[in-house]
């Protein structure tokens, strides 16, 4: 079967402005080989519904469900933290899991609890810590610290968030050699008087979105290796919005439950149609 079956239900979710359209696609809609194409056809703005990226909900033999996720621009990434709340809350709204659930992703089991409109998940164990590399882009030196959570992140503090050139300096430093091949999502953290503002360039969306999970969580990690923060951590995203993030085990690199909380919200729901699919 090379057709995709309409029209599709979806959700569209907004997980602290990161937002999403979800599928249940525990009975295939759409074939496999069709499905960057497909997520990247519904997540244009303008075109068609838009969003950062797509979630399709599939059957686990591991746990309650697993998903498979596109970026936006099709690319298949391995997790993805906002989603995943807007994802939890999902299964949790449709019957497909319990308020506390599992979940498959490409970077692992995910942990998720429901309550309201907050959802909160245990993250994957983040790995490939790098602190203070020094790198130039654009004839300015930048001290550049990365971690592995779940997706691939750059964490750069700085002192005026408002004046970072995301779009230029964001994207030669989410395409620096440093970082090939897979590419980095990159996060500026501002420190305010009480707190943390971030900032993130996201791979696959290519562009500042309004909160990236995964990013906060980098930067919230980081910060505390710096003895810039202790847990639980709070940062502003892009949007206003603030992500919480929890951890415990030793202070530093060796983190064992790490959790992020925030908001995760059903924008609308619909039907895709032919013309939602217009190239
Ligand atoms: N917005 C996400 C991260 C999604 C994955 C990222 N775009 C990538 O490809 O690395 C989040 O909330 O974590």
């Amino acid at each position: 079967m090379n057709s995709i079956t309409l029209p599709i239900p979806f959700w569209k979710m907004s997980g602290a402005g990161n937002d999403f359209i979800i599928i249940d696609h525990r009975k295939p809609l759409i074939p496999q080989e069709r499905m960057a194409e497909f997520a990247r056809l519904v997540c244009r703005r303008k075109f068609s519904v838009g969003a950062d990226g797509l979630f399709l909900i599939e059957p686990s033999t591991r746990a309650d469900f697993k998903w498979r996720f596109f970026n936006a621009d099709g690319s298949e990434a391995e997790m993805c933290g906002n989603g995943a709340r807007c994802v939890a809350r999902f299964a949790y709204m449709h019957g497909i899991a319990a308020a506390r659930m599992r979940f498959e992703t490409l970077a692992g089991i995910v942990e998720a609890t429901v309550a309201d409109t907050t959802a909160t998940i245990k993250m994957t164990s983040p790995h490939s810590f790098r602190f203070d590399r020094q790198i130039e882009v654009g004839g300015q030196l930048f001290m550049v610290h990365s971690v592995d959570t779940g997706v691939p992140h750059a964490v750069i503090f700085v002192d005026d968030i408002d004046e970072v050139d995301m779009v230029g300096l964001g994207r030669q430093l989410r395409h620096h050699p440093v970082f090939a091949p897979m590419g980095t999502n990159v996060n500026f953290v501002g420190r305010t008087g009480d707190g943390f503002r971030i900032r993130t360039y996201e791979r696959g969306v290519e562009d500042e979105t309004m909160a990236c999970g995964t990013g906060v969580v980098a930067g919230a990690l980081i910060a505390a290796v710096k003895g810039y923060a202790d847990s639980p951590v709070a940062m502003v995203t892009s949007g206003g919005i603030a992500l919480t993030v929890q951890f415990s085990g030793k202070k530093g690199t060796d983190v064992d439950q790490v959790l992020l909380k925030g908001p995760a919200h059903l924008i609308y729901r619909g039907e895709l149609t032919s013309e939602s699919l217009i190239a």
